[in-house]
């Protein structure tokens, strides 16, 4: 569904990824692991048109990647970026409403009903500033926006990060649910039990390249690669 080869890219004289190659497949979820620093965001930036690729090429759907922002999450990729980015000002709702704007309509999957359902505390927090969501609220948000535009493949930047264990737990089984209904991800996590409990794939980053990739169960069980590549 998304193939990355050989894909360079850094930020202005510092290059980050070395020739990454990776694939995402549909249907499926990928966790892309890493310690900190290894390019792990870098890689999602790039897929997303917000760094520029230096070598090597992305492909979606069998096609190559449009190359702004917007084009590709108009193609069918979502982002929830490891800021979030909601807009603080707006309420939930407008934060929503821009979202189902630009990329709902006649026929679309996601409705603003449908993304209360999955999150009903946001339906309580309707009316509230995106500035004053708690971190989890935020996240919830930040997928919710995601998901009205619709796509048929969501990247996610570590959405638990600073998050309470109550709502890693509640992230999770949302993402569950997702997958379960056919949704394919790419999710770059800190978070290892988090990460393997919901992929079926498995890549770890180092220094700007792939250097392991094998399942979830196959990561669980093979310490020496966890702590070799993961500082686990
Ligand atoms: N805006 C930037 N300008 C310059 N260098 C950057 C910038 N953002 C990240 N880097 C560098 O790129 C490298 C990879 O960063 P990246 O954010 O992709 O790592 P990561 O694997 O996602 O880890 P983390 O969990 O820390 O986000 C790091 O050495 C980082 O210092």
């Amino acid at each position: 569904m998304l193939d990355l080869d050989a894909v360079s890219s850094g930020y202005g004289e510092t290059q980050v990824l070395y020739g990454l190659s990776l694939k995402a497949q549909q249907g499926r979820v990928l966790a892309v692991l890493g310690r900190n620093g290894a390019g792990k965001s870098t890689t999602l930036k790039t897929i997303m048109g917000l760094l520029p690729r230096r070598g090597g090429s992305i492909t979606f759907e069998g096609r190559p990647i449009a190359a702004r922002p917007f084009d590709i999450a108009q193609s069918g990729i979502a982002y929830v970026p490891e800021t979030r980015d909601i807009f603080p000002s707006l309420t939930v709702r407008e934060n929503l409403e821009i979202a189902a704007r630009r990329f709902g309509g006649k026929g679309a999957d996601w409705t603003l009903d449908r993304v209360v359902d999955l999150f009903p505390r946001l339906g309580e927090r309707m009316r509230n500033g995106g500035a004053e969501l708690s971190g989890g609220e935020q996240q919830m948000l930040a997928i919710a926006r995601g998901l009205l535009m619709n796509p048929r493949l969501l990247i996610l930047d570590e959405p638990t990060e600073g998050l309470a264990p109550i709502i890693v737990k509640l992230i999770h089984d949302k993402l569950m649910e997702l997958k379960q209904a056919g949704l394919s991800m790419v999710l770059v996590e800190q978070n290892f039990g988090f990460a393997t409990s919901l992929a079926d794939d498995v890549v770890v980053v180092s220094k700007g390249q792939v250097v392991w990739s094998g399942s979830p169960a196959a990561i669980r069980a093979d310490e020496a690669v966890q702590h070799r590549w993961l500082g686990v």
